[in-house]
């Protein structure tokens, strides 16, 4: 038998965002759910059969998904919270969940269930919530209905579920569960539904199964090991199912693998563009009879294959395991990248020649299994393609030597601000004359649709860079009069002008490209664009003066100038994989820190750098987090150490866990730190007292990602819980995140609320 050919997932929002324009107009009630379901049905039938047209031996299904593939396996298993379960149509409940619903005169407030960051990606899951005494019982509906359509193409769908332990391990219970409870202790009781799942795959007709279980590249603890030999184990037991491919992605499998080699499983798929060193140890260790799954283009970058190299490893394992027992594959889901290249007609053709999204992806995967049984693989696809890795190589344009004598140079002292935060706080408090518990918000206003009507409009011509100019400076007046009215201590310009807090900036800076239609999923109908980081980074000229100079130049309260942080700008870039993240990230630190001295030079005196994703670029391993720690708390702080003591730095994180990397914030060195924590009720400040957190921190206690209106009373109760938590004087008051997917009578009224609640604890306070 051939070497096949297969990838493990596909996007799934469309080449024109159709699934998102449809969710969006069937959440509006401008279209009924028939014409959702047939949007997603299309979107299916053509990604599907792209893929069979492309020669693909094995092509996912279930990997598509209506809001989250993690949200649909938890209906699949039966893991429905309470508070849903009076929802009787299944899509409505289903988008319950995802989203919550408040109706008011109803007296329905059901809140949604949590979101968080899926590994390192800028993909966000939703998070099953668990019962202590949690059945699962299996709904089979959508996934038998989803593989009869795959059927009916004339495919061969491989079926994609998450696994059970990586399930489990990223699922929570509610909030009524005593702590201490391990989700894996439902293990037991979840996996006959997987197996009675695989024996009603198998009576279909499906021959293999795609187990994903990346939870295999963390390190494991025994609870953790201990789930995974006792879950791989009884599914290769299962007496009545496909063959399982059980697949370990983002990073290495390492001694983990002894769990799957020892399973009974079929086949086990390795990301080997993350963990190259993986495949000598499985050729040794892989039993007889197992076959691999080479994931060896990049499911997470835009990059051409070096289908040389790939092609090597190829030969390798055919070498030691004959071709009926290698696959080729991405190295984890294409969910990550854009659709088709193709469609972009306006990127410079040299530099596209460089690139593969989706499409030519499940190109390369072909080529390379096809020429697996060569030894020099033949044929112009492969001339092409090291062509082009040659002229990349070697291209004028990657390289600006200015930018690499200047990143040479840096030193220590460059990332350190003068005095120590306690001495600076008093100078900064001088300067202010802030009240205690200050207000402010995250930095973003409605993103309306005046604001994206005028930008489209800006962009095709029809109004011209005047006319954009004038509507953006009215848009930031208003802001700055509301916020005023509002009685917000510290104010914002709104981010009238950005598109998205990292392609702006990419916008704005040397070593970018920008691409038309290269929409990659964030969660539910949400997607962004992110830049092409192909070259080195230099800032041609000023980012955000204008704008935030102008904001302050009406108001006499501090207007907080708005950057995005070097981190979060690599992180939500596809950038270059020609030399270290660490070296690009000090590139793209250099020039904000020339924006940053050009704020203040303009009189804007308080700066916030956001590093939401600082978090997100954790590397799976905790023996690789102290080298990225290192860089990535480096580049900030050269990013922001240039100003003087008097100017306030603030930062901002969200949608992640901050707890276990607290001290590697703490030498971020901010003067004022903003993060998410209303849905988590405060908890992640209890990280904060236990490390003794020694700097301002703005706790977020307005939940932004729903159209809820928090009330007064129960925003001052949760910074009633902050003030128990750290000292009342470092504490400021703001939301959780920027404001830009809300509409503006919700956030009036809700920030008139946190303001007022500011007032209720000031009140409070301030006598003590
Ligand atoms: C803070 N978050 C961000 C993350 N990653 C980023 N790269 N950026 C982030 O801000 N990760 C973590 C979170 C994720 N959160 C969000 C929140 C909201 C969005 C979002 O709303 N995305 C928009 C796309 C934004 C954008 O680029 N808009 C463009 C194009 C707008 C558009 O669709 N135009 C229309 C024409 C105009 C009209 O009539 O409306 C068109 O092209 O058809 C713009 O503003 O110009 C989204 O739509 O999903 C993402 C992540
Ligand atoms: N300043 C940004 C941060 C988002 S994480 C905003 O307010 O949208
Ligand atoms: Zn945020």
């Amino acid at each position: 038998m051939p070497t096949l050919a297969t990838v493990l997932g596909h996007p799934r929002i469309g080449i024109a965002r159709e699934l998102k324009k449809s969710l969006e107009a069937y959440w509006g009630g401008a279209t009924p759910a028939e014409s959702l379901l047939a949007t997603a049905q299309e979107i299916r039938t053509r990604h599907w059969s792209m893929m069979k047209e492309a020669g693909l031996d094995q092509i996912p299904c279930n990997d598509f998904s209506l809001y989250d593939h993690m949200l649909d396996m938890a209906v699949t298993v039966g893991a429905i919270p309470p508070r849903f379960r009076k929802i009787a149509d299944p899509l409505n409940r289903y988008f319950a969940m995802a989203r919550g619903v408040q109706d008011r005169g109803a007296g329905i407030d059901l809140s949604p269930l949590e979101m968080t960051k899926w590994f390192d990606t800028n993909y966000h899951y939703i998070v099953p919530e668990l019962s202590a005494d949690q059945a699962f019982v299996l709904d089979p509906a959508r996934i038998a209905a989803e593989l009869a359509e795959a059927q009916a193409l004339g495919i061969t769908p491989r079926p994609v579920l998450p696994g059970p332990v990586t399930f489990l391990k990223l699922s929570k219970f509610a909030d009524d569960v005593p702590s201490g409870k391990d989700t894996l202790s439902l293990l037991p009781r979840l996996l006959p539904v997987y197996e009675e799942l695989l024996a009603l795959l198998s009576g279909h007709g499906v021959t293999c199964v795609q187990i994903d279980e990346p939870c295999l590249c963390f390190d494991l603890d025994p609870a953790l090991e201990e789930a995974y030999r006792v879950a791989l184990s009884q599914l290769g037991r299962a007496a009545r199912r496909p063959s399982l491919l059980v697949a370990a992605y983002f990073g290495t499998i390492g001694d983990n693998l002894r769990l799957v080699t020892g399973s009974g499983c079929e086949a086990l798929h390795l990301d080997l563009v993350r963990a190259p060193a993986d495949l000598d140890a499985v050729l040794t260790a892989l039993p007889a009879g197992m076959k691999l799954s080479l994931g060896v283009v990049d499911g997470r970058n835009v990059w051409r294959a070096d289908l040389a190299e790939a092609h090597r490893m190829v030969r390798r394992a055919v070498t030691a395991l004959g071709s009926e027992r290698v696959m080729v594959a991405t190295s984890c889901s294409l969910l990550h990248v854009p659709v088709d290249l193709d469609a972009e007609k306006r990127l410079d053709p040299e530099l596209k020649s460089w690139m593969a999204f989706a499409a030519q992806k499940v190109a390369e995967v072909r080529l390379l299994a096809d020429a697996a049984e060569q030894d020099e693989p033949q044929g112009a696809e492969f001339e092409q393609a090291g062509a082009a890795l040659a002229r990349r190589r070697t291209a004028a344009t990657v390289t600006n030597p200015a930018v690499r004598r200047r990143a040479e140079q840096v030193t220590d002292a460059m990332t350190r601000r003068g005095a120590s935060f306690g001495e600076r706080s008093a100078r900064q408090k001088l300067r202010f004359g802030l009240p205690l518990l200050p207000t402010t918000t995250i930095g973003s206003f409605p993103q309306s649709r005046e604001v994206r009507e005028a930008r489209s409009k800006w962009r095709s011509g029809s109004l011209d860079g005047e006319g954009y100019q004038d509507f953006l400076r009215a848009e930031i007046r208003r802001c700055i009069e509301m916020q005023e009215k509002l009685g917000l201590d510290v104010l914002v310009h709104g981010e009238f002008e950005r598109t998205d807090m990292v392609e702006y900036f990419g916008e704005q800076l040397e070593g970018f490209a920008f691409t038309q239609n290269g929409w990659v999923q964030s969660y539910g109908s949400r997607c962004v664009k992110p830049p092409v980081l192909y070259g080195d980074v230099s800032r041609p000229r000023q980012m955000t003066v204008q704008w935030s100079g102008y904001a302050q130049s009406l108001s006499k309260r501090p207007v907080k100038g708005m950057l995005t942080g070097p981190v979060t700008i690599l992180q939500w870039s596809f950038v270059r994989n020609d030399q270290p993240r660490s070296e690009t990230c000090r590139q793209i630190a250099l020039a904000l820190r020339d924006e940053v001295a050009d704020l203040e030079q303009a009189g804007v005196a308080m700066i916030q750098v956001d590093e939401p994703a600082i978090r997100e670029g954790l590397p799976l391993r905790r023996r690789d987090w102290g080298g990225y720690l290192d860089w990535a708390v480096g580049a900030f702080r050269l990013a922001t150490a240039g100003v003087s003591d008097e100017t306030q730095i603030h930062t901002h994180m969200c949608y992640s866990e901050f707890g276990d990397i607290l001290p590697s914030i703490v030498a971020m060195d901010a003067d004022v730190l903003s993060i998410e924590s209303s849905r988590s009720r405060m908890e992640p400040l209890e990280h904060f007292r236990q490390h003794g957190y020694p700097n301002d921190v703005g706790p977020g206690i307005y939940d932004i990602h729903s159209p809820r209106i928090p009330t007064v009373e129960e925003m001052a109760a949760l910074l009633e819980l902050a003030a128990r938590v750290l000292p009342v004087e470092r504490l400021w008051v703001n939301p959780d995140c920027g404001l830009k997917t809300r509409g503006w009578p919700e956030i009036e009224s809700s920030l008139a609320n946190m303001v007022q609640a500011a007032a209720k604890l000031r009140s409070t306070y301030s006598g003590r």
